[in-house]
């Protein structure tokens, strides 16, 4: 039997700002269940990895496949709605409703049609928001206000809000970003989990060496637009190259010691 397609695979893509090599030649996969997290210095390239991915920029050269389909250009919407989520380092809540009306809304933006347009929203699909509130740990807040909630919920609820799409391939970006250490550890677990238990494909990136080395199944490293290193998180945090681009004369990003 042939394996699976991967969810996510990347091939070769390259990126120019004017004179300014962003990206070059850069392949990887992910296949369901895995957590991939992107690490680089600053400016290395992981933001237009990232946007390239998402549907926000066309790369100048290469192809991105999502589920064995060629999506290289596609806008955002269109990629969205071929079983993409993700989370944004600002979060993207709407604060004066509370966090089960923000999971609702959710639902119904993703099932656009499903739902009659007369439709009380606070009536819709309330068991099922329930349940993705519970999943992510959010249950006992679910009749708070989003702008009563404390950061780390917030983020949790997010996470919520992108599941309700019932993602393929979920695309996190600095998803600890503002956390206090013990937190993001717990954020990371939780996002683990998940990824695990739904078959979820998840590409992070991360500035914390403690989020990705210690919760990650893969890590990918980029530095100055190239791909170093893609393996195990073990294997990444000994590989010498990988060390020297973190510890070396390029500019570290924070907390950048693997
Ligand atoms: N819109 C742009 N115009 C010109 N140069 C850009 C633009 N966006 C990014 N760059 C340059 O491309 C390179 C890669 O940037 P990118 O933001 O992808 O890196 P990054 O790894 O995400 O960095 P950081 O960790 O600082 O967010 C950098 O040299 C950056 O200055």
């Amino acid at each position: 039997m042939s394996a699976p397609s991967p969810v996510l695979a990347v091939r070769g893509i390259a990126k120019s700002y004017g004179g300014v090599r962003a990206l070059d030649g850069v392949s990887f996969e992910i296949a369901a269940g895995e957590l991939l997290a992107l690490i680089g210095p600053n400016g290395a390239g992981k933001s237009t990895c990232f946007n390239i991915v998402n549907g926000q920029l066309r790369p100048d050269a290469g192809t991105v496949h999502i589920l064995g389909r060629d999506v290289t250009g596609l806008p955002p919407r269109r990629i969205a709605g071929l079983g993409v989520g993700r989370t944004f380092q600002v979060a993207a809540v709407f604060p004066s409703m509370t966090a089960l009306e923000n999971v609702q809304m959710a639902l119904i933006a993703a099932r656009r049609g499903v739902f009659g347009f007369w439709h009380p929203a606070r009536r819709i699909a309330r068991e099922e928001a329930l349940a993705l509130l519970e999943q992510t740990g959010m249950g006992a807040q679910a009749e708070r206000p989003a702008a009563a909630l404390a950061y780390g919920d917030v983020k949790r609820l997010e996470l919520a809000m992108a599941l309700a799409g019932e993602p393929k391939l979920l695309l996190m970006d600095e998803p600890t970003a503002g956390m206090a250490a013990g937190e993001r550890r717990e954020m990371i677990a939780l996002v683990r989990r998940l990824t695990r238990a739904r078959g979820l494909a998840v590409l992070f990136t991360e500035h914390s060496m403690d989020v990705v080395f210690g919760h990650a199944d893969r890590a990918i490293v980029l530095a100055r637009g190239r791909l170093i290193a893609d393996g195990p998180v073990d294997a990444v945090r000994r590989d010498p190259l990988v060390r020297e681009v973190y510890l070396g004369g390029t500019r570290p990003g924070r907390e950048a010691r693997p």
